[in-house]
């Protein structure tokens, strides 16, 4: 399989070439840029010496239409305009970005602030959360590959509003980021000395990634959620964990919170379910494609505490790309995946 990677310099583009590296079924990868032509990869990125001493590719449609796959790792507001003409008709399309995954062009516009895709390719985009939209997935030209925020939430959350267990019109996420989530690009907010001793939170109740949570909620589980969400940035690399809370319904036990998990994810390798409270939190999906969830309620409120963590990187935006790339080509969903967290 031939495989090409636009954003191949960024973050996401770096981690999909780590993972790719290592897929027994690629046998040519080619990176992309949009700035740096013909520079030798490595020589940018010491940590591929003797592993990617290729130059980086102009990006050009007449080439990408011969690739089997072609991961798009992009800011927001690049594949809108980039990926119509290629859609459906050669390649295989798994967009990194935020630019397809919103089916209401007037939310894209009011939370990304930047001109939408146009309707009809948006209407063939297919949501990448691997673990809920397999069926789909398996058909798409295009995958919008979900935001590493809504990623954690959304395995956390999903499984006990589908059974009833909790009341998501009074769903409350408290979300929190290393700052790789930011990408490369320095900026203020993600300037050593802004980060470094520093737990901030940002974009408060106005985050993109609010609209993508309840869209996929509804199409989910049927049930419309309106929901309090706010992310916080932590002064380290990788990971995001995110506490939710909500009021479960009447007679509900922890114990009916952990069977309901066991039993969602009981073929889904990626999705861990944690019993002890002890035991979670970023550095065991460091590194990884691992989603850890925990549930527990607190019988004085009568509300459970939904946690859990994963690799923004990884589970957040590459291996859940390179996971959906498996599913549409048939194989089985860890190929290439299969690694254990750094943890330390
Ligand atoms: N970081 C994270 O944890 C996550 C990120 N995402 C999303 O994935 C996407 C990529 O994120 P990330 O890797 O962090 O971003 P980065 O900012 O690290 O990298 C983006 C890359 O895109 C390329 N690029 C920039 N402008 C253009 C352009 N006009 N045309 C083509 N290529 C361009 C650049 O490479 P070059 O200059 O070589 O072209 C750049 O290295 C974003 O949309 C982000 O929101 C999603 C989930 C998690
Ligand atoms: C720490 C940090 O800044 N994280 C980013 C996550 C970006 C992202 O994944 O957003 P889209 O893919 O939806 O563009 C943020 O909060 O905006």
């Amino acid at each position: 399989m031939k495989v090409g990677i636009i954003g191949a310099t960024g973050y996401g583009g770096l981690e999909l070439i780590r993972f790719l590296h290592n897929h027994p079924e690629v046998k040519q990868m080619d990176l992309f840029t949009s700035s740096d032509e013909g520079v030798i990869f490595s020589s940018k990125f010491g940590h591929l010496l003797n592993i990617q001493d290729v130059p980086l590719q102009k990006i050009d449609y007449e080439t990408l239409m011969n690739y089997d796959v072609v991961f798009t790792s992009t800011p927001s507001g690049v594949t809108s305009k980039l990926l119509p003409p290629l859609v459906g008709k050669g390649p295989k399309i798994i967009d990194l970005s935020g630019d397809y995954r919103l089916k209401n062009l007037q939310d894209y516009e009011k939370w990304y602030k930047k001109e939408p895709a146009p309707q009809e390719i948006v209407d063939k985009s297919v949501y990448g959360l691997t673990e809920w939209n397999e069926e789909n997935i398996k058909e798409a030209p295009l995958i919008a590959n979900p935001g590493c925020y809504p990623t954690a939430v959304l395995l956390s959350v999903l499984p006990l509003i589908k059974e009833g267990l909790i009341d998501p019109s009074f769903l409350v996420v408290d979300a929190k980021s290393g700052v790789s989530g930011a990408g490369n690009k320095p900026t203020k907010m993600t300037h050593f000395s802004e980060t470094n001793e520093n737990f901030s939170i940002y974009k408060i109740n106005e985050h993109q990634h609010i609209p993508e949570i309840e869209q996929a909620i509804e199409i989910f589980t049927n049930v419309k959620a309106t929901i309090t969400f706010n992310t916080h940035l932590v002064p380290m690399t990788r990971g995001i964990l995110a506490t939710s809370y909500a009021p479960v319904a009447d007679g509900v036990t922890t114990k009916d919170l952990i069977e309901c998990y066991l039993e969602t994810y009981k073929r889904h390798p990626f999705v861990r379910v944690i019993t002890d409270a002890n035991t979670i939190g970023t550095s065991r999906v460091k590194g990884s494609n691992y989603c850890d969830v925990f549930a527990k309620i607190d019988e004085r409120t009568n509300r459970a505490t939904i946690v859990s963590v994963i690799d923004n990187l990884v589970k957040g935006a590459a291996g859940q790309a390179i996971q959906n790339m498996n599913v549409q080509l048939g194989y089985p969903q860890t190929v290439g995946l299969d690694v254990v967290p750094l943890f330390i």
